[in-house]
């Protein structure tokens, strides 16, 4: 059975038949790039979800007594599928949400490397023993085995920016742990995503163990999220569809990495240049679209105008058209999108902002934009934006920094440009973020590193090693000797 019927037409994963719904209804997706159809994904009925989950349910329990080497053999050779297909998939990122090919092929690789690498830390997963006569009452005799045990069935939901990615850091640490998935894509990244899950059928995934379940995240998330055969969920995307998420969900587990604002501070005496190359690459790669981006930048009044030159020249310089073409920046993954980084742009001039350099709009396609003397009373002082825009705001001491960040909603990373390392530190340990960067721009990567976002930016911890933590639970089996 094939993963594209006719008219690119994309089955629904089950029990690793790729199947079409029983609604007869299909949602087009369409490139931000060259506005071409990419695929249909099938617009999937309740009961075919209902019998989706519940057939991994199934699954599950025979994965979970594998031995861990058969597990850990599954995940090597689907990161081996994957590197056989990087330049077939990351062509299909790069036209599904528009981005560089470099960039998407590069996605590709660094999943089978994070899939790998998840393998092995997998492999080294161990329970304790603990002695009842550490409590008073308790008996040397009365032994506790503290196991790891899978939660059972985890349900993944996927971002549009990331879409291999982001899914397979769900779906690889909950297979390893043992668990069964059921993956929700993000409907735009459905495709990409779905071609990640193909090269894991053909590496051997046994039926059922993962099923695909397609469909708007408005018609069929609540129905998902709410199932009672759900053990866990682990969500990245937006913090209202987090959060909307985190009430729904009522007994199963919530792990979140949702949005941020993140801040690049620079003091008087950071080094600008590296300062200006960080930013300028923090902040508009993939043209803003990433949680980790580079959101604000609060700069000491002194150092101010420098900075803002060295910026604008780099900003100036990047290369601006469709991913087709490998520009760094593309058009954004909608009109709705464009439209709202357009009216926050609009705000901030209404209010006084200076604009030291954009262009103008093609379509979805923003040119980068740079704004000076950016004022709390500004909605981009505050709202994420995700998008290629970077507004400066000007700051008389470095403490005024902090004050600007615990207004912030959001918490998940910050960079601090400074060469003096007690300075960095104050900063750093009062910043109420999941992550600083010291000189060094925002990022979720190397990713075997904790990721965390705190306050609106999510619950629970991410990274190779903390990620398979959260997708195992403790089984304590007490012998009374
Ligand atoms: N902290 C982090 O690690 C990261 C955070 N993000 C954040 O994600 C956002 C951008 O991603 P975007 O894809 O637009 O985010 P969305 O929140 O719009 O969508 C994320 C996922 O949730 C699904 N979804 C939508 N509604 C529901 C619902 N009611 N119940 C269950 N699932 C639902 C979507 O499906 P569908 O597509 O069908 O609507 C999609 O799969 C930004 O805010 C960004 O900061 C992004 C990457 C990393
Ligand atoms: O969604 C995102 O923004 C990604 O997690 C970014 O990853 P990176 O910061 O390592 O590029």
């Amino acid at each position: 059975m094939t993963i594209q019927h006719e008219d690119k037409r994309f089955g629904f994963l089950f029990n690793n038949e790729w199947k079409q719904s029983e609604s007869g209804r299909t949602i087009e997706i369409y490139s931000p790039d060259d506005e071409q159809m990419v695929g249909q994904v099938q617009a999937m009925t309740q009961n075919e979800v209902n019998e989706a989950i519940a057939s991994v349910k199934e699954a599950q329990a025979h994965w979970e007594n594998k031995n861990v080497h058969e597990r850990v053999n599954l995940l090597h050779r689907w990161a081996d599928e994957l590197e056989k297909r990087a330049d077939e998939i990351g062509e299909t990122i790069q036209h599904e949400v528009g981005k560089a090919f470099s960039s998407a092929r590069g996605e590709v690789i660094r999943t089978a490397e994070l899939i790998r690498h998840t393998a092995e830390d997998g492999l080294r997963v161990n329970g304790e023993l603990m002695q009842g006569d550490g409590f008073p009452g308790g008996d040397k005799e009365q032994l506790a085995m503290i196991k790891k045990v899978p939660h059972g069935v985890v349900l993944a939901i996927s971002p549009f920016n990331y879409p291999v990615n982001l899914a397979a850091a769900k779906i690889a640490p909950a297979l390893i742990a043992g668990n069964g998935v059921v993956f929700k894509p993000a409907t735009q990244g459905a495709v990409s995503g779905m071609q990640m899950v193909e090269a894991l059928v053909n590496a051997g995934l046994p039926e059922g163990v993962l099923n695909v379940v397609t469909g708007r995240g408005s018609e069929i998330g609540d129905f998902v999220v709410q199932h009672p055969t759900i053990d866990l969920i682990s969500f990245t995307g937006g913090t209202e569809t987090g959060q909307r998420i985190s009430e729904k969900a009522t007994m199963a587990g919530v792990i979140l990495e949702l949005g941020g604002k993140d801040p690049a501070i620079v003091l008087s005496d950071g080094d600008l240049d590296k300062a200006a190359k960080e930013i300028v690459g923090g902040a508009f790669s993939y043209s803003g679209q990433r949680c980790t981006a580079i959101k604000r930048v609060l700069v000491m009044e002194d150092v101010a105008d420098q900075l803002v030159e060295k910026v604008q020249e780099k900003v100036e310089a990047l290369k601006v058209g469709k991913a087709s073409e490998n520009a760094q920046i593309t058009p954004m993954i909608n009109d709705g999108a464009a439209d709202y980084v357009e009216e926050l742009i609009a705000d901030a001039k209404d209010k006084g902002a200076k604009v030291v350099t954009t262009g103008e709009r093609q379509g979805n396609l923003l040119h980068p934009t740079l704004l000076d003397n950016v004022t709390t009373d500004m909605r981009i002082a505050w709202e994420e934006q995700f998008g290629p825009v970077l507004p400066i705001i000007r700051i008389s001491n470095p403490l005024e920094a902090i004050e600007l960040e615990n207004e912030n909603e959001y918490g998940l990373q910050g960079s601090i440009f400074t060469k003096n390392i007690d300075d960095a530190m104050m900063l750093a340990n009062k910043l109420e973020v999941g992550t600083v960067q010291i000189n060094g721009k925002t990022s979720r990567g190397p990713d075997h590193y904790p990721f965390l976002g705190v306050k609106n930016s999510g619950q629970g911890v991410q990274g190779i090693g903390r990620s398979i933590s959260s997708m195992l639970r403790d089984k304590v089996i007490v012998m009374n000797m």
